[in-house]
This record gives structure tokens, sequence and C-alpha cells, in this order.
């Protein structure tokens, strides 16, 4: 099927189970029952359409009107909500074997959704099912080539030992590709009771089905493992800024499943822009700030930084506010004081964190002199202008080091530039890459291109080259805070001296 046809057949789907972007869509849920109110003919046109960003997440919901900040723009009503116990609810089989073992609600979610999208045609959520990407780019799928990519050393590709600590990134990444083996093995005997045929069985088929949870679900408040929302999963990201929208005593919201832990404080569940509403029985979204018709329409799924929406949804944001910079610190600063580890950070415009500049502050101190400046520190005011000095030309050298450890900014763009072609074959893309940098022939190997036998492109080869570009624009990022921060370490320094 065609995928014009397919998108079709599912906004057919969604207008009949209730789904609306009517500016009327609050009223009563028994004047909707009644006969004299009018049918859409369809869930979207009203307040919103789907279109293409390509620059912006590609598939998405365009204001087909100007749009006020706060105004209610879709209903998706709760029996339109695939969850693990609706999935359940509906399938026998899995209904009997699900207690009997100990799965986290994301494992459930997980199971449930393989065994409905094995289904195929027979699933009730067949032509919602179609709308999923087949494949995604989240970190738990990237390979060891895409891994090491993040962060390039000068010497990584040519094998050498570099004596550097396993960073951030790639540690990042390696966790989360364990954490997927982990809940994957552990899930397999209920795979094996449900007879999974061996493709869902796979560790590939449980990468896309837990991408997909962590990609397109909506909190809710009774399952941590969150829901999928029929259309209203079509909202691409904006980070959370000024306009947030406060509701104060609403029912939690925020997409991504990832609100059940470390997220779920009252902070974060202030920066969302859909909620599950009890009293309306449905997932309801507001505009988060005025749209002008043809804009599109944004939600925030949380404060994220680059590496965290790499990690959970497979895409960056060039222009990330939340974004943070890690550098190796002094081995002794944790000791002299009680900041946390993942607070001491270079922000996205270069400036050391406020964390950050006061432990470095203590830090630079002689240690006689700590106690009596402790407070100044910790209120994040300068110590002197001396120890100013010193931590601007601490962290400035710093940056340096890390920088001239990686490749350049100029070398990451221009093979940016390159792979930002067209490939129609193998061979064009072979003739693109080989010899131009240890990291491409490394890419070539990695995909067995450097085989004069392999004419068409591989899929698999595709799929690497978004994922290796994607690491190549992360690690620009990563390196332009350190740039920014040597500019801004250098301000201070001359303004001091
Ligand atoms: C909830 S879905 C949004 C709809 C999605 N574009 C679709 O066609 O189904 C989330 C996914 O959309 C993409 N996405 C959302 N916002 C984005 C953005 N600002 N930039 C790039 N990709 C984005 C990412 O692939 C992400 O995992």
């Amino acid at each position: 099927m065609e995928e014009a046809v397919k998108l079709e057949n599912f906004m057919e789907w969604a207008t009949a189970l209730g789904i609306s972007d009517s500016p009327f869509i609050n009223v009563d849920k028994d004047e909707l029952q009644c006969p004299n109110h009018r049918q859409a003919s369809s869930c979207l046109g009203q307040t919103l359409s789907i279109s293409y960003f390509p620059n912006a997440g590609g598939r998405g919901l365009c204001a087909v009107r100007d749009l006020q900040k706060g105004q209610l723009i879709l209903r998706v009503p709760k029996s339109a909500l695939m969850t693990s116990q609706s999935l359940i609810l509906n399938d026998h089989r899995l209904s009997i074997s699900i207690p009997k073992f100990s799965l986290s609600s994301t494992q459930i979610l997980t199971v449930a959704l393989l065994n409905e999208v094995a289904k195929g045609k027979r699933s009730w959520w067949y032509l919602y099912l179609t709308q999923f990407p087949s494949n995604y780019d989240i970190l738990s799928s990237f390979d060891q080539f895409e891994i090491q990519a993040l962060h390039s050393y000068v010497s990584t590709f040519l094998g050498w030992d570099i004596n550097w600590q396993l960073d951030d990134a790639t540690w990042a990444a390696e966790k989360a590709l364990e954490k997927a083996k982990m809940e994957w093995e552990s899930a397999t005997t209920i795979m094996e009771e449900l007879m999974f045929k061996p493709h869902y069985m796979s560790f590939k088929a449980w990468i896309w089905a837990s991408a997909s949870i962590s990609s397109r679900t909506m909190h809710i408040p009774w399952d941590a493992a969150g829901c999928f929302c029929p259309v209203g999963d079509l909202f691409n990201y904006a980070a959370p800024g000024e306009e947030q929208v406060l509701y104060g005593d609403l029912t939690v919201a925020d997409t991504g499943a990832r609100l059940d832990g470390e997220q779920s404080d009252a902070q974060s569940l202030r920066l969302t822009d859909g909620v599950f509403e009890e009293e309306s029985a449905a997932y309801c979204f507001y505009a988060r700030r005025n749209y002008r018709k043809g804009d599109q329409v944004l939600l925030s799924y949380g404060t994220y930084t680059n590496l965290e929406l790499l990690e959970h949804y497979g895409f960056i944001l060039d222009g990330n506010p939340n974004d943070k910079a890690y550098v190796p610190l002094p081995s002794d600063l944790h000791s002299l004081c009680s900041w946390p580890g993942d607070s001491l950070y270079i922000q996205q415009n270069g400036k050391p964190s406020f964390a950050l500049l006061s432990a470095m502050r203590l830090w630079a101190t002689p240690t006689h002199l700590q106690k009596s400046v402790r407070h100044l520190a910790y209120s994040g005011s300068p110590v002197s202008n001396a120890n100013e000095i010193i931590v601007m030309e601490w962290l400035a050298k710093k940056c340096r080091l890390v920088l001239k450890s990686l490749t350049s900014i100029k070398e990451d763009k221009s093979l940016l530039s390159v792979m930002d072609k067209e490939f129609e074959s193998a061979m064009e893309l072979k003739c693109a890459l080989l010899g131009l940098t240890d990291e491409t022939c490394a890419f070539l190997k990695n995909n067995n291109l450097l085989n004069n036998e392999i004419i068409d492109l591989p899929r698999k080869a595709i799929r690497s080259l978004d994922k290796w570009k994607l690491a190549i624009r992360w690690r620009v990022k990563y390196k332009m805070m350190l740039c920014d921060c040597i500019s801004y370490c250098i301000t201070v320094i001359n303004d001091l001296s």
C-alpha cells in the first residue's frame, strides 16, 4: 500500500474513533453522541493539518489558522489510546502470560506492541501501526562504529590507544545498548511462551519496539510506560523556552515514557503542552504559544540535552538551549563541593554552569583560605580577580586540550557536506568517501563497501550513514560549546586584566 493511501486510511480510522482538532471539541461528551451533532469528515483540518517539515522533524502538524497560546488544538479520546492495558484486554493469550512474568512496565508494553504488530492486518490497531517509522536512530540502535563517531578522537580510527576517560557520549550509548539487551534477554521467555516468530523475537525487533515507545509515547498517570496517542504523536519537538505553558493543577503530561523516574518532579511536569484529562477522558493538546497560519505546531517533550534527545528520540536540535558539554575536571574538585557531577558543565552558550563556576572558584583557592571564601563561591560570586583568572585560564586550557584530541569542526563540517549528497549506488558512496579520512575508511569497511562486487547501496549502509551523520552533527555541537567557552574565558580574562 502506498504511503499516501495508508495515511488516508489511518485518518479515516482516527476520525471514526473521535479524535478531533475541532475548536468545538470541548463540548460535553453527551452532546457528541447527539444525532444532530455534525460528524466531522476528517479528524484534522479545522485547526491542524499534516505537513512535511524537512528541517524540523519531517512529518508534523501545521496550523491551518492563527492559533492563540493555551488554545485546545487536539483531543484524543481515551478509547483511542494504545496502552499495555488496552492491548492485553483484547488478547487472551497475552492476558494469561503477562502476569506470570516479572517484567517492567516498559517491557510489558514492548512485548504487547510486538505481539500486536505480528498480527498484521488482523490487528485492530493495524492502520495506526502502519504510521510507525520502520526504523529509528536512537542511541541504543548505534553500532560500535557509530558510537565511536560521537567522539572522533584524532587517533581513534588509527586504532591507537588513547589514554583518556571514556567520554560521556560513548558511555551513554553503550549503557543504552546494554540496557536494551538486558531487557530483551529477560523478556525472551515470555516471547517464547507467546510463540513469537523468530523475526519478532529478534533484538532488532526489540530495539524497534522500544524505540517506538521511547520516542512516541505520552505520559499517562496509570502506566509508567505511557501510551501511544494516535495523531497526537505527530507533533514534532521544540525545546521548552520562555513560552512554557503552566498547567498548575492538571494531570501530568509529557511525550515519552521517561517521566516515570528522574523527570517526574513538579518542575518538569510544568513543561508540558499535552495532558491526559481525567474529566474529559481524553488526551488534550494545547498551543504552547501563538502560531500563525502555516507554522509548524510543536510540542515540548521535556527538557533535554542533545545527547538525551539522541538517546530517547534519535535526533538533535541545531539550537538547543538546554544542551550541555562536559569536560574532564580536576580529580580533587568533587571532594571540595557538594555539587552533583552532572551539574558541572559548560552551557550551550559557552558559559560555565553556576555549579561549575562555584566549584572551580573554590578549587582555585589555596586550601587554607577555602573555608573563608566558601560562602562567596556558593552564592555564585567571584572570589577575587586573581582567582577568576586562574579559573578561566584553567577552563580555556582544558577546552583547548580536549579539542586538540578531536577532529576539527572544519573537518567535521566538510565531511558532513560530502555526506549530504544523494548517493545512488555503493560505488558513488565509496568514491566520495574513500581515502578522505581514517574515519571514512572505517565506515566503508564497517559496511562492507570496500567490496567491489556490491553495486546497490545496502539499506543497512544507508541507515548507518544517517546515524553517522547524527553522531558528527552531535560532536560538532559539542566542540562549538567548547570553542564558545574558550571565547567566554578569554573575554573574562581580558576584562579583569
Ligand atoms: C512523536 S514523533 C513526531 C512525529 C514524527 N515526525 C512522525 O512523522 O511520526 C517523534 C519523532 O519525530 C522526530 N522529531 C520530532 N521533533 C523533531 C525535531 N525538532 N527535529 C528533528 N526530528 C524531530 C524524531 O524522529 C522523533 O523521534
